[in-house]
């Protein structure tokens, strides 16, 4: 130790070479690293948007989506930045006076015009799509339906945007966008296999939606539609059943009970104690009742709740068709269905309903025992219990509730052991469930028949190899350095 701390003494030169050495790695390395880091990172983040009217029966919603203006074709990147619910009924409420319907989407479009920044007006799309309401009013009225829909164009191309349409999307639509969307915010499209199936339950429609095997779709062409997604070929059933939607399907209710003409009706799927009156007209205009008011009836009728939840089952099973099916499966009103597959998620008004019966995380034999509880609970004990929450969702909740698992399980023949495979979902990571997101992301073309190609590491993990081999690198130096330099002291040292 001693000779060797003489060395240093004697060579002082080697001391200042390694430390040169050392801080010149050292700077190489910070310098490698930062290079890497800026190169791979945008300077600043920038977001491009999207604008999409859902126009549905019962009201208009206005969602607005926010994605990074370079990562388009990233599964999941695309989010919900900003939601508003227009004020009033659906446009096909507007048919007496049209120009209102154009007049309804005012607030919400200002609300867009401030949430989408102002330089990126011109190039956001805005689409609008209605729905099951709008279906209706066109099979009543095309002149009425055309109306409706030119005051709604009229509002929305005065407005900054880049203006693309609106129009009454189709039944398979409804059902393929929402399932699109499903599994889009769910990552699972990249992944080719196991995908969400899709329950939607509005007010005038409902649809279902699964993927299912490429020869199971052969049976009917018009419940099948076809993708395929970042390389893989998606074959999915699809049906939308108008008029079972939640609203729709309480007139059918309510005019399958009318039938005698009757000035009350006694009806188990309301509450006892509640009562209200109600006109025929309100009952059977809708065109989803083909029957005509009967002969007998007078103005209206008074419509009275007993709370029975098995009489009600029997109400609800009436409106459903189970005969007459002509393929190897049916769900009903002879309607071609496979054999369900996977998982599921049901969302829309199943979630509000299913939500607030308390029934989204039970077994299928307690949420019956749950839904015959609320539906003999009296009316004014409801009322007291709950609020806060508006009254006609209040007294439908017991016949929608009965009718949720009637068309779950009867209708689309999920059974106790299925039952779990249903999720009820508002929501998935942050953006609403439905069939909006799934509309815009395929009219702007930002999921890709093709897989893109992707970098064979990701960001973070490029910065890390490269750091690793760096710093193995100088350990590699020094050592090396060492050697040299105890190698040359030590023949200083013979010398
Ligand atoms: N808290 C809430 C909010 C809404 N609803 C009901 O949910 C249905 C609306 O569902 P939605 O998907 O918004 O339907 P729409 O788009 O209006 O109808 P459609 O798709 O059939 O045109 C309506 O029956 C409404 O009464 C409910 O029960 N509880």
């Amino acid at each position: 130790m001693a000779e060797q701390r003489e060395m240093k003494e004697k060579n002082p030169w080697h001391k200042a070479v390694v430390i040169f050495i050392a801080v010149l790695g050292i700077i190489a390395i910070v310098a490698l690293v930062t290079t890497a880091v800026l190169q791979n990172k945008p300077l600043q983040q920038k977001f491009k948007y999207g604008i999409v009217l859902d126009a549905g029966s019962s009201h208009t919603a206005v969602y607005i989506y926010e994605w990074p203006a370079e990562k388009e074709n990233d599964t999941g990147r695309v989010k919900q930045k900003h939601f508003c619910q227009v004020k009033g009924p659906g446009i096909s409420s507007y048919s007496l006076s049209p120009e209102q319907a154009g007049h309804s989407l005012r607030l919400c479009i200002q609300e867009a015009v401030l949430n989408v920044p102002r330089r990126r007006h011109h190039e956001t799309p805005l689409y609008l799509g209605a729905t099951a309401g709008m279906r209706l009013l066109r099979m009543e009225n095309q002149s009425l339906c055309d109306q409706v829909l030119g005051s709604v164009e009229k509002v929305l191309q005065s407005t900054p945007f880049d203006y693309q349409g609106a129009r009454i999307i189709s039944g398979q639509e409804e059902g393929a966008f929402g399932w699109v969307t499903v599994n889009y915010l769910s990552d699972r499209l990249k992944q080719g296999s196991g995908t969400t199936g899709a329950l939607d339950l509005g007010g005038a429609s409902t649809q279902i939606t699964f993927a299912t095997n490429q020869d199971e779709t052969g049976e009917s062409a018009e419940n099948t539609v076809t993708f395929r997604l970042y390389g893989n070929d998606y074959f999915l059933y699809t049906h939308s059943f108008l008029c079972y939607g939640k609203d729709q399907v309480l007139k059918l209710a309510l005019a399958q009970q009318t039938q005698a003409g009757a000035s009350t009706l006694l009806d188990p799927c309301f509450n006892q104690g509640y009562s209200t009156n109600l006109s025929y007209s309100s009952v059977y205009s809708s065109p989803c009742i083909t029957t005509q008011k009967p002969l007998a009836a007078g103005e209206g009728f008074t419509h009275r709740g007993t709370g029975n939840a098995l009489q009600c089952q029997e109400v609800v099973r009436r409106i459903f068709n189970f005969s007459g099916c002509t393929f190897s499966h049916c769900s009903f009103n002879g309607v071609y269905q496979p054999p369900l597959q996977g998982q599921f998620g049901a969302f829309s008004a199943y979630y509000f309903v299913m939500n607030f019966l308390n029934l989204t995380s039970d077994t299928l034999e307690n949420n019956m025992e749950k839904m015959a509880r609320y539906c003999s609970t009296p009316w004014t004990q409801i009322k007291q219990q709950f609020p806060n929450v508006k009254e006609k969702y209040l007294a439908e909740y017991c016949f929608s509730g009965t009718y949720i698992l009637f068309l779950l399980t009867h209708g689309y023949n999920f059974t106790s052991d299925t039952w779990s495979n249903i999720k009820f979902i508002k929501k998935i990571s942050g953006s609403d469930a439905g069939w909006t997101l799934g509309y815009m992301l395929n009219l702007t073309n930002m999921i890709p028949a093709e897989a893109p190609d992707t970098p064979p590491l990701p960001h973070a993990g490029y910065v890390t190899l490269l750091l690793f081999t760096s710093l193995l690198l100088f350990l590699i130096l020094l050592c090396s350095l060492r050697s040299l330099w105890v190698r040359c002291t030590s023949q200083r040292q013979i010398i």
